[in-house]
């Protein structure tokens, strides 16, 4: 067998807690370039407090965060920003931004904060900007698009950074129809160019369109990791969602669910 060779970030048997109240508790995970994991779990299970630790912005009880082997905590931020990127949901920025200058935002991990932009700056950010088809905005003004233009905007901002591991949460949130489809075909490109993709979503559907893997945080514990059609069944969502669904197979081969209130409607 072939060892992967594969950059990776990977959290270990991670526990956190909120006062007496335990978050995660032995949640494990690891992230390689090149695939798509989704994470699922109901409201509250923990899924922006994993990010956060896998991101090094807290620290975990027990447990480890590892990038390519070495501790997290051994990384300068600079060092780790270079490598992990984090795509919060699309927000209204305080200042009238260019979309251009919020992407530039991600060349401060490059560059540091004090110097001013350079050549090499500029020509990553143009080339984010291209990558995600949203050149002809540089110029606006990321208070007046749209959200889904925000959120690819956000995303800019994380392949201008450099990274190669990008942990996103739930970024279809307040999306229109479109713009929620563009964004997973934007994943699979990224995935596909060999970017690692840590994604959140309340929308199984989502992961079994995108998704290499599925997994799903519940009681602090990733409690499935696989392939989307092994782990996404009928009985996963009902006991994490308390829906019952119906599942069936389109002529692709991709699993489409269909909640059975409405199924018998
Ligand atoms: N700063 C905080 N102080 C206290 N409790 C917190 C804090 N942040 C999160 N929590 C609690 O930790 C738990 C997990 O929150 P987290 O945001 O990680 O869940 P989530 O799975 O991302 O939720 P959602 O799907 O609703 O966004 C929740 O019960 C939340 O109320």
């Amino acid at each position: 067998m072939t060892r992967d060779s594969r950059r990776r970030l990977e959290g270990r048997d991670l526990f956190f807690s909120r006062g007496e109240r335990p978050i995660l508790s032995g949640a494990s995970l690891t992230l390689r370039e090149g695939e798509i994991i989704a994470l699922l779990g109901a409201n509250g299970a923990g899924k922006s407090t994993l990010f956060r630790l896998l991101l090094g912005f807290l620290k975990p009880e027990r447990g480890a965060v590892e990038l390519d082997g070495r501790k997290l905590a051994s990384y300068s931020r600079r060092e780790t920003a270079r490598s992990i990127a984090y795509v919060p949901q699309s927000h209204a920025a305080p200042f009238p931004y260019r979309v251009r200058d919020v992407a530039a935002l991600g060349r401060i991990a490059q560059s540091g904060l004090l110097r001013p932009p350079g050549r090499e700056d500029r020509q990553a950010v143009g080339a984010a900007l291209e990558k995600l088809g949203i050149t002809h905005l540089a110029d606006r003004c990321y208070t007046e698009i749209s959200g889904g233009e925000r959120q690819l905007t956000l995303i800019a901002r994380a392949l201008a950074q450099g990274a190669r591991m990008l942990i996103m949460d739930e970024p279809m949130t307040g999306l229109d129809y479109g713009y929620q489809h563009k964004m997973l075909a934007q994943l699979s490109a990224l995935a596909r160019d060999g970017c690692g993709i840590l994604v959140s979503t309340h929308n199984p559907e989502h992961a079994l369109l995108v998704a290499d893997r599925v997994a799903i945080l519940e009681s602090g514990r990733i409690t499935a990791d696989g392939p989307a059609p092994e782990v996404v069944t009928s009985a996963m969502i009902e006991r994490i969602y308390g829906v019952r669904v119906e599942t069936v197979n389109d002529e692709r081969g991709v699993r489409r669910l269909f909640p059975a209130s409405h199924a018998s409607a």
